[in-house]
């Protein structure tokens, strides 16, 4: 039995509907501090729905929210982020016409005393260190963090937001697909960057189609189907395979619980 304390987020019957599309139906969703769970699923299975609804990009059709304790009804991305939940997306939250450390550091910017007068300023210097060492720890090679991050690659604009994510520690972080535009040798960054958050204790949720990435990596997998939940599975167990979770997510299996969703 889950005592309640330990439970950083809790979703009942979140539900989406884009006019009459059933996007996201009566989810029912717990994640316990420190556990790194998946969410698995064939493309248009309503995975994306159910994060954009659970960080404030979209507003609920139904259903509630239960984040640290308490209802939450974000009303935007930066409610959420305000309230813990840091979320790396296919789409970024990054400003264009910023460069990196403005990107690493929106909304909390490092400021000092200054010394002529009473008022403090922007600590640029101590800022544009902590890019380096941030981005050092996703691996990703950016010329110059000083140009604008319009002018940078797909994988090098998703390791800006992961550095942001492993700079600030938050109560919960998402991330959908963060290594689907990277190479192999960035991908293995974020991977080590997702164990770090492990080790630190700092939960996670991870959209993800690689089953390799999802076994290596994650306590829990949770599989939707045409936007329902269908199957929640504890892959540390042994007895659970690839396989299985792929006949979840296609439909040959689903477990007795969520008949429903058939
Ligand atoms: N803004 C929208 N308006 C109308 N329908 C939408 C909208 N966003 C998503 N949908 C529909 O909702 C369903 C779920 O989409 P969603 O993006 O959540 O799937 P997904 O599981 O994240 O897929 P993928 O793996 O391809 O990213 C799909 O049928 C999609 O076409």
């Amino acid at each position: 039995m889950t005592e309640l304390g330990n439970i950083i987020l809790e979703t009942r019957d979140l539900t989406k509907h884009y006019g009459g599309v059933h996007a996201l139906e009566g989810a029912d969703f717990t994640l316990r501090k420190g556990e790194h769970v998946a969410i698995m699923g064939d493309n248009g299975a309503g995975k994306s729905t159910f994060v954009r609804q659970i960080t404030g990009v979209e507003q609920k059709t139904r259903g509630d929210i239960i984040f640290d304790g308490k209802p939450v009804n974000f009303t935007g991305p930066l409610d959420a982020r305000e309230a813990g939940i840091e979320a790396v997306f296919q789409t970024l939250a990054l400003a264009d016409h910023l460069d990196v450390p403005d990107n690493l550091f929106l909304g909390r910017e490092k400021t000092k005393w200054n010394w002529l007068g009473p008022f403090r300023r922007l600590d640029y210097k101590s800022m544009r260190e902590d890019t380096l060492e941030a981005l050092q720890k996703t691996g990703v090679k950016i010329p110059n963090i000083r140009n604008t991050i319009q002018n940078m690659s797909g994988g090098q604009r998703q390791c800006v937001a992961i550095a942001r994510t492993a700079t600030f520690h938050s109560k919960l972080t998402i991330m959908d697909e963060p290594t689907a535009a990277l190479g192999v040798q960035e991908t293995a960054q974020v991977e080590n960057i997702i164990r770090t958050l492990k080790e630190q204790g700092e939960p996670l949720i991870l959209i993800s189609h690689n089953m390799r990435q999802v076994f290596d990596l994650m306590d829990r997998v949770v599989v939707f189907r045409r936007g329902r939940i269908c199957a929640n599975l504890d892959i540390r167990n042994e007895d659970i395979t690839g396989e299985d979770v792929v006949a979840y997510i296609t439909g040959a299996k689903t477990q007795p619980e969520y008949e429903d969703a058939a």
